[in-house]
Order: C-alpha cells, then structure tokens, then sequence
C-alpha cells in the first residue's frame, strides 16, 4: 500500500504541508526509558481551506496538541489511526477553518520505551560500566517514533533543541552545541534537513581534537585508539570539498558507538556516527569515514525524495568516496575499492537478494515493503557503478567532475528523484555529448534486475593477486598448498579481505576441510588481526566448512557487535547449516534484547523464525 503520493512510507501530504522549523524540549529519562517533552512545529500550508494537518507516529503517548496564534494557545483535536505494521500510525489533527499560511502548533508528548528509533543501554552495556547511554537510529522511518512528524525525506526543516539530561552525561544531536550546563544541552541545526538526519546520543562521553572543525567523540577508554585510527578525517573533508563544494555543515565530529550500533556509519549532520568495528588499528577500514563525509552533499545537501531512490543518495555517496579515496590513496586503490564492491554486491544478491529479485533494480517500488525490508548494497554499488559507466563514457573526471558540482549545487537543500537527476545530465551534455549520451541505456541501469548490466573497465593491478590467491585456495588440496611461494606474498589488509571475499564467492571450492581453515588462519594470522571486516570472512569461511568446532567462536563474534552488515549474513549462514541452526537460534534468543530493534527485527527473518 502507498500511504502518500510523494512518498510511499510517509502518511503526511508534502503536497499540502511543509514542516519550516522544529524547537525540540526534550527531557532524557533514562530511568523509565523515555523521551518526555514538546515539539514545537512551523507548517507552511500549500493549500487554501485546508482541514487536516498528517503526521507520522509510531508508538508515541500525545497529551496536548495547541495551535500557538497571536499570543493565545488554542487545543487541536486530535486522532491516531491503527497502527500499519512496520510503519506506524496516521496522526490526524484538525485544523480551524481560518488556518491558512504559517502554522504554529506544539505537541506535547513521550516516546515508548520501545521507540525504534532509540537504544537504551544499561551501564553495565558500557565500556565504563558507570553510567547508562542512550542513542537514535532514524534513518529510513523510524524519527516518527521520536517525535511526530512529516516523517519523509521530501521535506526538510531547521530544528532546535533543548536537551535536559543527567548532569553527568554529555548530550550531542546532529546539530550545532550552542549551550552548555551541568544537566542542559542546546542545539541549532541552521541548515534543512530530513526528519532521518535527527540524532540524539546521550552518555559518559569525552573528546579529543582532530583538527579545526573536528573532533572525535567516545567513551574514555577508546577515544584516544579513536583519534589515531580516524586522524586522516580533515584530509579527506577537504579532499571531499575539492570535489563537491563548500562544506556548510561548519562541524564534522565522529561520534564512536556502542558496539551495538547497527550501521557501519551514519551520516548524521555535524556528527558522524561510526561503528567501533572500524578500530582495526591501521586506518584499514576509515574508507567509511570517507563515505560519512562524501553524504554531508550527497544525501544531505541533496537528498532521494522518497526512500525509492534511495541510490541517489547512497550510490552518488560511494563515487564520491570512491574519489576521496583516488585524491588520497592513488587510482588504482580506487579501482580496486569498485572492484571489492562489486565481489560483496555478487554476495548479497546470491544470499539476502536471491528470493526478491525486484528489490535489486536500482529504483525499487517500496509500495508493499518497509524500507529497512528493502536495504541492500544494490543502492549503494549498482548506483556508484552506473555513475562511474556515465563518467567513463563521458570522458572521465575532467568532464564528468565540474557536472557533480553544478548538480549538488543545483539542488542543495531540496529532495530529488532520479528523473531530476537524469534532466539535469541531459541538459548539462546535450550540446557537447548528445552521441554519448544516447548510448545510456536508462531503463537497464534503473530497472533491470542483478548485477548492473555493464561494467566498466577498472584497472584490476590491485585485485589480481587476490584472484590468484583465492583460486589456489579454492582448487588445491590442502596438502598441495603446504609450501607454495605463491603464499608467502605480501598483501595489505584490503587485498587479504579482498581475497578471503573472493574465495567465499568462489564457483569451484574443493575440499574446504578444517586443516585448510586452519592453514588459511596459520599463514594470514588471522587469529591475531583486529580488523572486523577480515574476521568476519574467515569466519564465514569457517561455516562454510561446516566447522561445528568454530562455532563458539563464530557466536562469540556474532555477540561482539550487533552490526547488520557482520550479523545478518553470519546468522543466515548458520540458518542453512542444520547442525548448527539450533545454536544459533538459542544464542539470538539470549541477546536480542541487546541488540537494536531493527536489527533483532532482520536477524529473526534471516533465521526463518518470522517471515
Ligand atoms: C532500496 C532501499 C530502500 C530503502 C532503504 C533505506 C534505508 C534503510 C534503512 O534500513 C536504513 C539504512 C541506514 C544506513 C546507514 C548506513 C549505511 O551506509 C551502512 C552500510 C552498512 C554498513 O557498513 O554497516
Ligand atoms: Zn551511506
């Protein structure tokens, strides 16, 4: 079902009501687990003689709504419809007859301490043991659980906020801090911004400087491993302004998070949050850093309309970090960046993607599917490598860059679908590229289903060792591999992930027995590596070889961190392996509580224990 005409998730009706402005008051209980306050609201209406005002709820207790006019308070009434599930609920409010233009209206009301939106962590969760943690997720729809609102990426609004809070927390939003006391926290966010980009996280959290504009938040105990594996942040922010633009955001901190987040990053404005599973210890894994900053113009300067064309955001995000990394790192670890993306795309449609074929076209049709339903990497890699088809063809970045900056600055602040996008190439080319230009085949890249349909040439230097490696591993017996001086090469931590990768993804592995897993862990010491990303291939490996013996091992991994892109696959692999899916069902059921909703929500499908 389409619950509006802009925007298939959102009950509000951008087309008659815009949400201009947001002053939050918000009061953090961590006792009772709930957000308490008001939300005071400018509407702009479109329309003339309009009755009802929607916005979207999900399990919010509203005790007052008043229209603010001319100094008086007068009561709205006020209705919320069934809940939809994994969507929420239609609030209704009836608007006075004479209600025309700017709007005023405060709504009084708590959260659930179920909001989707929120974790709340006990300190015992912590790594100071001391004090409790509360932080969002709001991005696709889940900011309607924290507040009502025009919950859609179609409409965007400046917010203020006032955050009351223990005396010993810090309180940080995605927002500027303009006042601080002991208890009380201020924030002002100047720039639009989608209801998603709301943050909030509240905890026992200290900082350390990683340039002008930039610092890095976390728990005492990591901030400083935080500021040295992330030290490369404002050469990569001014690499990504090169690029873009000017960086209106004024901020970039990084916020480090529990270990329970279930995203790799978030690009919350003014305040990244990042997974601690990018602690490896070597920057090996700040390429998601780069793609944080890459959204503060991709996504939230210019932002997918609904969540149908989420690739504008997402694709447009992993060029431009592609780029950074290019500036930074050389082309060839570009190159080799899209080719590793493009192994983990061949992953997800073969595993999470094999029954809905239609959600691995670029433009999906969310009409009976939630967005969190609907995530994948095809936004992410399928779009990136439609627009690096469209660079190449269009004669490379000499050409194609000054066109991204003329589209990000062409629709900043707004909210975009793809027939914007592909106007404005059109126009933008048609004078000095037309021959080119007709050689897209839009309808393949935007529709068709799979892998995206051409692939364009990467310079594979980078890659090929892993190749090579991964098709000894696969073919040769274990006893043949004993020795090989092919083994002893030297690889850096990408290519060994990069390998691992290909060998999971390999068409012809024999004899994946224990001793070769165990020679696979002997020679790339991949018992002793800190990196997340390798782990997590090793032990896929190891469940491939259906190793009963790894098992407390790979759980103990799954438990480690609760982030989606790490424990959805291990959990779904464990769901095809019989002797083991019992285990794994048994130890979901004794940590889900510590884990997101979103993320107990997916791992229960992947496990087949709901649809
Ligand atoms: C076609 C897909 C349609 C809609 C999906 C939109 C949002 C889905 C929702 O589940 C939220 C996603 C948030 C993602 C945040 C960060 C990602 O970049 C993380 C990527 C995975 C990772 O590195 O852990
Ligand atoms: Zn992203």
């Amino acid at each position: 079902m389409r619950l509006g005409k802009v925007d298939p998730s959102s009950f509000s009706e951008p087309e008659k009501v815009l949400t201009t402005h947001v002053a939050l008051n918000w009061t953090v209980d961590f006792e009772r687990q709930v957000v308490r306050g008001s939300a005071k609201y400018n509407f702009k209406l479109l329309q003339k003689n309009q009755k009802t005002l929607l916005l979207d709820v999900r399990d919010i207790s509203i005790s007052e709504v008043l229209l603010l006019a001319g100094g008086e308070e007068t009561p709205v009434k006020h209705t919320i419809s069934d809940e939809v599930e994994e969507v929420g609920s239609k609030l209704t409010l009836e608007l006075p007859s004479e209600a025309s233009g700017e709007l005023i209206i405060l709504i009084k009301y708590e959260t659930s301490s179920k909001a989707s939106a929120l974790q709340w962590l006990t300190p015992d969760q912590t790594l100071g043991k001391k004090h409790p943690y509360l932080f969002s997720q709001c991005q696709a729809i889940h900011a309607r659980s924290i507040l009502p609102c025009q919950d859609t990426p179609s409409v965007k609004f400046t917010y203020s906020a006032v955050i009351s809070h223990p005396e010993n927390l810090v309180a940080l939003m995605s927002a500027i801090r303009v006042n601080t006391r002991p208890g009380q926290t201020s924030f002002d966010q100047t720039v639009p911004i989608p209801s998603y980009l709301l943050a909030i996280a509240v905890g026992d959290l200290v900082s350390r400087p990683l340039g002008p504009n930039s610092s890095v938040w976390a728990e005492r105990e990591i901030v400083a491993a935080c500021a040295s594996e992330f030290s490369e942040t404002c050469e990569m922010l001014k690499t990504a302004s090169d690029i873009c633009g000017p960086y209106v955001w004024k901020q970039y901190d990084l916020l480090v998070m529990p270990p329970s987040f279930p995203f790799g990053g978030m690009e919350n404005p003014c305040l990244t949050f990042v997974t601690p599973t990018l602690l490896a210890g070597d920057k090996s894994l700040a390429d998601v850093v780069a793609h944080e900053i890459a959204h503060s113009w991709t996504g939230n300067l210019v932002t997918n309309k609904n969540f149908e064309h989420f690739w504008l955001n997402e694709g447009f995000t992993v060029f431009v970090e592609g780029k950074i990394v290019g500036r930074m790192k050389g082309n060839l670890e570009r190159d080799f960046h899209a080719i590793r993306n493009l192994t983990n795309l061949q992953e997800n449609l073969r595993t999470q993607l094999s029954n809905t074929p239609d959600l691995t076209k670029l433009v999906v049709d969310l009409s009976d599917c939630s967005p969190d339903d609907a995530f994948s990497s095809v936004p992410y890699i399928k779009g990136s490598t439609f627009l690096r088809y469209i660079e190449d063809l269009l004669g490379g970045p000499e050409v194609f860059e000054p066109f991204l900056k003329f589209y990000l600055n062409k629709f900043k602040f707004h909210s975009i679908e793809t027939s914007d996008f592909k106007k404005t190439l059109i126009e933008y080319f048609q004078n000095s590229h037309a021959d080119q230009l007709k050689q897209i085949d839009w309808d393949q890249w935007l529709n068709s289903t799979g892998m995206p349909y051409i692939i364009p040439k990467f310079d594979d230097s980078l890659g090929l060792v892993c190749q090579r490696l991964a098709d000894l591993w696969a073919t040769k017996y274990t006893s043949h591999l004993h020795g090989l001086p092919e083994l002893e090469e030297k690889l850096s931590p990408l290519q060994l992930l990069d390998f691992l990768a290909k060998l999971i993804e390999h068409k012809d592995i024999t004899d994946l027995s224990a001793e070769k897993i165990n020679l696979l862990e002997k020679i790339y010491k991949l018992n002793e590596t800190r990196n997340s990303e390798i782990r997590f291939c090793f032990l896929r490996l190891a469940i491939r070889a259906r190793l009963m013996d790894r098992l407390t091992e790979i759980l103990a991994f799954a438990n480690s961190n609760f982030r989606m892109k790490f424990v959805r696959p291990i959990y779904r692999d464990l769901a095809g392996w019989p002797e083991a899916k019992h285990y794994a069902v048994e130890n979901f059921n004794r940590v889900k509580n510590q884990m997101m909703r979103v993320c107990s929500n997916m791992v229960e499908k992947d496990l087949g224990l709901v649809n």
